[in-house]
């Protein structure tokens, strides 16, 4: 039998304590309650702007308080002052920066416009660039019958366009031109150029010719355009944005392209608006961001605005919230068709209503290719035009927005003239004619599947990361109910194989990386997306009706009867003329219970291109906008933490 083991002291009864110190008791969570980091004063950042704004070392926060809502009654009393001399003086040191895929609007808050700068630069390479080409007659081929031809899907949406163009003109009782296409295809094929000898064009562009080996490195803005590529082929056009976010494509490091940006910038600073840069730390930014933005995007911009152009605060706030400020327009469904994308979201009261952000990767660039291309199709006399040369799309730019537009009395065979001026070809008068090409080429908005998107966001993250969340490396941009509808409903259109082959090659970069798929933080009613798809093409008033519907969630009520009524449009994708009334057109036989639909231009016949700038103006009038500043050191030592209490505020949550 085995020896009982000898029991323990303790055991045996021992009265002595294991340790001296009291054991606390488990909390009762039902009583349990703390403040700590919830409430505003405790905030670093908080308490900095009260410490600034009474001058002092340090108060309690009671003091704080009291003192805080002295100076605003204070404020108040005196606003007229505000709106005068002191919001003058304001308005004198910030800069408003509006950046787009293709054009920077800058200027002082207090200037009327601002101004505008192409977003491209001419970098002098180490070895010589070889240009692409895109030539317009190259486009296209023959067919049996003799006819130009593009590809299958693109003759296919063609035909649906073009369908739908002729109900719409039986519709409105205007008769087709019989043989019309013929017609116009005859006079184009036989149509020859004159040449116009240089005296005698008063409007040819001053060519940069160098002289002796002197080359800058950089060349910005339009005068990158005037620059013969052709002769001095070491130089490459860089254009820092695309698709509204960062270029990832054309570049090989991220630095390389901030430089772009920040020569673009300092260019437009200390040259356009005489600011020496020593200067800008007495300055303030207003800086326009998408709706829907991208946390990096937001981040590199800041450093930028801090870091390397040394601006002494910043405030960021988001484009429809300043176009409706433009617009002096308390609540709108704003619709802005730039370059290369369109966003639409609905503003209510000075919020951007999460839900109904939209962003599309389609605009007026995609318009000026289509028409391009119909042009092609129509044996366009300017047969060596080829898209990749700058003065050649600023051509096909100006011919769109001279000529296109949607009014039924432009449909009627047209001729038309344009000058073609090149470096090395002079100028030369053409004339050329046309049918339906200027009313398809705007339709295409709501076709979008007829543009080229097979490029579009290609290389997405190969100089950034997807922005993650610090605690649960979960993809944290922001995200829209109204956007992740649209991007679940066109997903079925990919091929069932490639979507499962592109799923599985998602899964496996997921496990190397440890990166969980985003999910829907706002209603949660819709599952995570497969994958992360974000190139979304949709047509216009059916993502219009989708953004309203997400934001009055669901129920076309009040709400939404209100944002109907005031669909603003802005941008200078959608410029053309009878636009603004296809589009009011298309969203009443959609909707047609929803009386009065209005698609609104900008007021006070502002230029729909700057309403945003010119919203940023206003944004820094208002009082409220001293809470919103960045300051140097906030960013210093808070980084992008510093958005959720300034600025976006709840928005960089979501
Ligand atoms: N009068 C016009 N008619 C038609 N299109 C026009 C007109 N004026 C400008 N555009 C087109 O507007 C586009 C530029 O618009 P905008 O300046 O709003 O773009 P962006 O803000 O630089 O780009 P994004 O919003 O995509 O970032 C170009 O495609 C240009 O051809």
């Amino acid at each position: 039998m085995a020896p009982k083991r000898k029991q323990s002291d303790t055991e045996e009864g021992i009265d002595f304590k294991f340790t001296q110190f009291q054991i606390v008791p488990p909390i009762n969570q039902k009583n349990f309650y703390t403040d700590y980091l919830k409430r505003d004063d405790q905030m670093y950042i908080w308490r900095d702007t009260a410490n600034a704004k009474d001058g002092e070392p340090d108060t309690t926060i009671g003091d704080v308080k009291q003192e805080d809502s002295k100076k605003a009654a204070e404020e108040e009393e005196d606003g007229m002052e505000e709106n005068t001399q002191e919001g003058k003086q304001r308005d004198a040191k910030t800069v408003v920066i509006h950046v787009g895929s293709q054009n920077l609007r800058i200027g002082l808050a207090s200037d009327h416009f601002p101004k505008t700068v192409p977003m491209v630069v001419a970098r002098k390479m180490r070895v010589n660039f070889e240009h692409p080409h895109l030539q317009l007659s190259k486009m296209c081929e023959k067919n049996e019958d003799g006819n130009l031809e593009f590809d299958e899907e693109f003759e296919n949406n063609l035909k649906l366009l073009q369908t739908e163009l002729k109900a719409r003109l039986k519709a409105k009782k205007n008769r087709p031109v019989p043989n019309g296409p013929a017609l116009v295809n005859n006079f184009n094929k036989i149509s020859k150029p004159e040449v116009i000898p240089s005296h005698e064009d008063p409007l040819k562009p001053d060519w940069i010719q160098f002289e002796n080996n002197e080359r800058p490195d950089v060349i910005i803005g339009e005068k990158a355009s005037l620059l013969p590529l052709k002769e001095y082929p070491e130089y490459r056009l860089f254009h820092p944005l695309k698709d509204g976010i960062f270029n990832e494509n054309d570049y090989e490091s991220s630095q390389q392209m901030f430089s772009d940006i920040y020569e673009i910038l300092k260019y437009s600073i200390s040259d356009l608006l005489q600011i020496p840069l020593s200067q800008l730390p007495q300055y303030s930014s207003v800086f326009i961001v998408p709706d829907l933005y991208d946390r990096i995007y937001i981040e590199r911009f800041l450093d930028l605005l801090f870091y390397d152009l040394q601006f002494g605060k910043s405030a960021i706030v988001q484009e429809s919230l300043c176009t409706s400020f433009g617009a002096g327009m308390s609540s709108a469904c704003v619709v802005d068709v730039g370059a290369e994308k369109t966003s639409v979201s609905c503003v209510e009261e000075g919020i951007v209503i999460p839900n109904s952000r939209i962003n599309m990767k389609y605009g007026g660039d995609d318009v000026t290719l289509l028409f391009a291309k119909l042009l092609a199709k129509s044996n366009f006399p300017y047969r060596e035009l080829d898209l990749c040369l700058p003065y050649d799309w600023d051509l096909m730019q100006s011919l769109k927005e001279k000529y296109c537009g949607i009014s039924q009395g432009t449909y009627n065979i047209q001729v038309n003239d344009f000058h073609s001026r090149t470096p090395d070809g002079g100028t030369k008068k053409y004339s050329f004619k046309v049918l339906d090409e200027t009313i398809l080429s705007p339709f295409g908005y709501f076709r979008p599947d007829i543009f080229e998107n097979g490029e579009k966001l290609k290389d997405r993250y190969k100089l950034f990361p997807v922005s993650v969340d610090v605690y649960e490396n979960q993809p944290n941009n922001p995200e829209s109910l109204a956007h992740t509808t649209l991007l679940q409903i066109t997903a079925p259109l990919a091929s069932k194989e490639e979507e499962l082959k592109s799923v599985a090659e998602d899964s496996k970069a997921d496990d190397a990386n440890k990166v969980k798929k985003p999910r829907v933080v706002h209603l949660g009613s819709l599952a995570y997306p497969e994958r992360i798809k974000e190139k979304l093409i949709y047509p216009l008033d059916d993502a219009i009706n989708q953004s309203i519907f997400s934001a009055c969630e669901g129920n076309l009520g009040d709400q939404a009867k209100n944002l109907y009524s005031s669909i603003l449009i802005v941008g200078g994708g959608a410029l053309f003329p009878g636009f603004s009334h296809l589009l009011e057109e298309r969203l009443q036989s959609k909707r047609a219970n929803i009386p009065n639909i209005a698609v609104l231009p900008p007021p006070r016949g502002l230029d729909a291109q700057i309403i945003a700038w010119k919203g940023g103006c206003i944004y820094n009038r208002l009082r409220i906008v001293s809470e919103f500043w960045i300051k140097t050191s906030d960013w210093k030592t808070l980084g992008s933490r510093v958005l959720q209490y300034k600025t976006l505020g709840y928005f960089w949550t979501g």
